[in-house]
């Protein structure tokens, strides 16, 4: 698998040198950087990566161990150095000689006209370097525990949040997740044999909310540290987000607030923030609703806007798109396929994508969809109004309870990314999504019902030919499965009206005897058994 390679191949081959350098790339550079001399792909080889090259005299000694009374946090301190990587928030959309930028260190989610902000990179002090020598400098860094680029999204800090400081920073050392090859879903249900689903789901809290939580609640712990007024961090929800924000908060001890939109999020989901200690407020009103009035108190009060029209959060999310890159070995894949609500996440891939391109990690960017349920698809009817005419919808229950949103917040932000990559808006019913969902299950996946939405997109653009068979298509799972237990339970119970379940696996009820159980094995087994070769 792609991803196993990337966890093999990095550091093998590089020198003590390379090694201190890339885990800092501000320490003094070694014979052969980009600083120094042209990067030549002979820097590192992946075909050295095996075990066997490993232990040759060329492969560098171990690290020693850090002093018994020292962390991994004082053992960065050590290795800090100075770099003059920065970013601050703009306009959306505004380019790169806007009038209007606030540091960092402001409490601002809007601009002067009301507009999204974007968090903008000095992109010609980080083209400074290379795109070879970002893609080494990333390679380097993953699944290790070095405080703080053992993180996913923290592994490429330069280009997220370049300025704050390693002490600041709370993270669960989240992002680096699977990208599992879809092998037996792709050729059994769309003919395909390049399908990958990117787990975010699979993660410290069992969303993709995470990648851009860690960023959010730590720039949160600096401005606190800086005595700005941040007495807690809050959001509006519909399950994951609030899960993410009240466990980054309580690790770091900062008060939590969560608005939640009463019976509709699922018990795992509201279980989460009470565990964590979040003040949980159950909100008869929808996830626009809560939305509104979390706006309005954290204009109010010393509460901190977490949801995503804060474009922090979008920074850690972009993280997941540079991650598939190089889980691809930095092949830039044809399609990638993400379920959008409040359409922060749609936006937050483009942009991953965008600035790999922007500085010479890959020459292109995937197309992108979004996929929407029908029963919550504002996007999808401007999209086929041909982006004339937007309007928000009331949002009806669906089963993928975590983007039942009508009035998204980051709707120019999606707009603007989909047009940029030529992208597409797709809607799955209720019954597809969840056959889907059940489908992508019987492979051995156990996905919450978002995925399924995406699934369904994925299924109807193959059925119409704009995505081949041998396409190379990724689609982000964007939760996890136990976290939605209870549409799975129903479903394969046969239990949710005017629904066929088609692919219902329901349990055979059978008496403690053993006739008995041997008589449903044997049937079970006679309808199993292979067909007999001639
Ligand atoms: C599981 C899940 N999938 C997808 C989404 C959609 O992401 P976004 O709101 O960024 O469009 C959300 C949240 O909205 C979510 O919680
Ligand atoms: N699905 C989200 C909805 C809010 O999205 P956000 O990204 O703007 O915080 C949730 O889980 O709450």
């Amino acid at each position: 698998m792609a991803s196993s390679s990337l966890f093999h191949s990095s550091l093998s081959s590089l020198t003590p040198e390379h090694t201190a350098f890339y885990q800092n790339p501000t320490s003094k550079p070694p014979p052969n950087s980009p600083l120094t001399v042209s990067c030549t792909s002979s820097t590192v080889d992946p075909s050295s990566s095996s075990p066997a090259a490993a232990t040759t005299n060329n492969s560098p000694p171990l690290k020693s161990r850090r002093a018994f009374d020292e962390n991994i946090r004082d053992e960065a301190r050590r290795h800090r150095a100075p770099h003059n990587f920065s970013a601050k928030y703009v306009p959306f959309n505004s380019g790169f000689d806007s009038p209007e930028s606030y540091s960092l260190d402001e409490i601002v989610y809007r601009s002067r006209s009301g507009g999204l902000l974007d968090v903008q990179h000095d992109l010609d002090a980080l083209g400074k370097f290379d795109g070879a020598y970002w893609r080494r400098l990333f390679d380097s860094r993953v699944g290790k525990t070095t405080w703080p680029y053992g993180s996913g999204v923290w592994s490429k800090k330069e280009w997220v949040l370049p300025e704050i400081d390693d002490d600041d920073i709370v993270s669960a050392f989240e992002g680096n997740s699977n990208l599992f090859w879809a092998e037996r879903f792709g050729k059994q249900f769309l003919g395909m044999n390049d399908l990958w689903v990117k787990h975010c789901g699979i993660s410290h809290t069992g969303s993709f909310k995470d990648l851009g939580m860690t960023v959010l609640v730590s720039q949160v712990n600096h401005l606190r540290k800086l005595k700005r007024p941040v007495v807690g961090v809050g959001c509006a929800s519909t399950g994951d987000t609030s899960a993410a924000l009240s466990a980054y908060c309580a690790s770091a001890g900062i008060p939590s607030i969560v608005f939640l939109p009463a019976n509709k999020i699922s018990m795992a989901q509201l279980v989460q923030p009470i565990a964590n200690g979040a003040f949980v407020l159950s909100i008869d009103t929808d996830f626009d609703g809560c939305m509104k009035l979390i706006r309005e108190i954290t204009s109010e009060l010393p509460i901190y806007l977490a949801n995503s029209l804060n474009s922090l959060r979008i920074e850690g999310q972009k993280t997941a798109a540079i991650e598939i890159l190089q889980q691809f070995d930095w092949e830039v894949p044809d399609w990638v396929i993400v379920p959008g609500g409040n359409l922060g996440n749609i936006y937050a891939f483009y942009k991953g994508f965008k600035m790999c391109q922007e500085l010479g990690l890959v020459d292109r960017i995937p197309r992108l969809v979004c996929a929407q349920a029908a029963n919550a698809n504002p996007l999808y009817l401007y999209y086929k109004s041909g982006w004339k005419d937007f309007k928000p919808v009331k949002a009806n229950t669906t089963f993928a309870s975590a983007i039942q949103i009508g009035d998204p917040v980051s709707i120019d932000r999606a707009v603007y990314a989909l047009k940029q990559c030529d992208g597409i808006v797709e809607e799955a019913s209720e019954e597809e999504l969840m056959d889907a969902m059940a489908q992508a299950d019987s492979t051995g996946m156990f996905i919450c019902p978002h995925t399924g939405v995406a699934l369904t997109a994925l299924d109807k653009l193959r059925k119409s030919g704009v995505i081949g068979a041998g396409d190379r298509t990724v689609v982000v799972s964007t939760a996890h499965g136990l976290k939605f237990t209870q549409s799975k339970i129903d479903y394969h119970a046969k239990a949710i009206p005017d629904m066929a379940c088609r692919f219902a696996n329901l349990p055979t009820q059978v008496k403690a005897d053993f006739g008995e159980v041997m008589d449903v094995l044997k049937e079970f087994l006679l309808n199993k058994a292979p067909p007999k070769s001639k």
